[in-house]
């Protein structure tokens, strides 16, 4: 299911990335640049807003940031330079922007006082990059582990929808976002060791 909605949201979002992709690389714009660009506009808007309590603009600004994630790889791939380098960069760089997020939520929360809040963030910010870690070391090893429920775009989404609610006054949207999210997080994190266990048993009987 959280597979088929990024694929379809990606399709869906090539007719307006390409022609933005085009454009950087004829004015001479490298994909590491947009990637790393990328990252610093998500630590603005989550670290010089979010965190303050500008949760509407916060989530306005990392989203709008957040998707040049789609650009930089399309650029790469247009201009037939698709690197390693860059692989390791864009998801490196994912890493530093998804930890930014929930910082500066569990900060935020924190100064309103709002504990449960902030257990939910920290949860969210641990599971979050578990995930991410558990595919990067069955790659590592050879392996694939391309499942899950909440992938990257679906933990954004959720805190954002949420983030964006709290800012327009809904009491403890995004608390229930966090919790939601520090469940699925963690249901993830089990479908993808036991994806690699499968793997790893049919590999270990060859
Ligand atoms: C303002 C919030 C209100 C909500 C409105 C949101 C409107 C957003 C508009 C449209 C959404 C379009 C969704 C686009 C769907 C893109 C589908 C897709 O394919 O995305 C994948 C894409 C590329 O990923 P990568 O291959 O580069 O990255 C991989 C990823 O990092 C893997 O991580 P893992 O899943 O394993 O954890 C790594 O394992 C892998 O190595 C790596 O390669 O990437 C994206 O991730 C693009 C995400 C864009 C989604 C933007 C949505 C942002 C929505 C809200 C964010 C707001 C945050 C709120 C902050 C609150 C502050 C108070
Ligand atoms: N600076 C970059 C960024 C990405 N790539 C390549 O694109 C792939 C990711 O594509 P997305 O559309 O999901 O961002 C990545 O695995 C690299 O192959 C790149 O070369 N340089
Ligand atoms: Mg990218
Ligand atoms: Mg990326």
């Amino acid at each position: 299911m959280a597979k088929i909605f990024q694929v379809t949201a990606r399709a869906g979002m090539t007719r307006v990335v390409e022609p933005i992709a085009r454009a950087l690389l004829r004015a001479g714009v490298s994909p590491n640049a947009v990637t790393v660009t990328g990252t610093v506009g998500v630590l603005v808007g989550a670290l010089g807003f979010g965190a303050r309590g500008h949760l509407v603009a916060g989530a306005l600004i990392v989203t709008v940031f957040a998707l040049t994630d789609l650009l930089d790889g399309t650029m790469a791939r247009m201009s037939g330079g698709s690197t390693r380098f860059g692989a390791f960069l864009d998801s490196s760089m994912d890493r530093v922007a998804d930890s930014a997020v929930f910082g500066a939520v569990a900060y935020w929360l924190a100064t309103e006082h709002d504990y449960s809040g902030v257990a939910a963030a920290l949860i969210c910010l641990a599971a979050g990059g578990l995930v991410s870690y558990v595919k990067a070391r069955a790659e590592g090893l050879g392996m694939t582990c391309n499942v899950g429920i909440a992938e990257r775009t679906e933990r954004l989404l959720i805190v954002g929808v949420g983030g964006l609610l709290t800012g327009l006054g809904v009491r403890h949207a995004l608390e229930i976002a966090l919790w939601l999210l520090a469940a699925v997080s963690i249901f993830t994190v089990g479908q993808r060791m036991a994806h690699v266990y499968r793997q790893a048993q049919r590999v270990g009987a060859e």
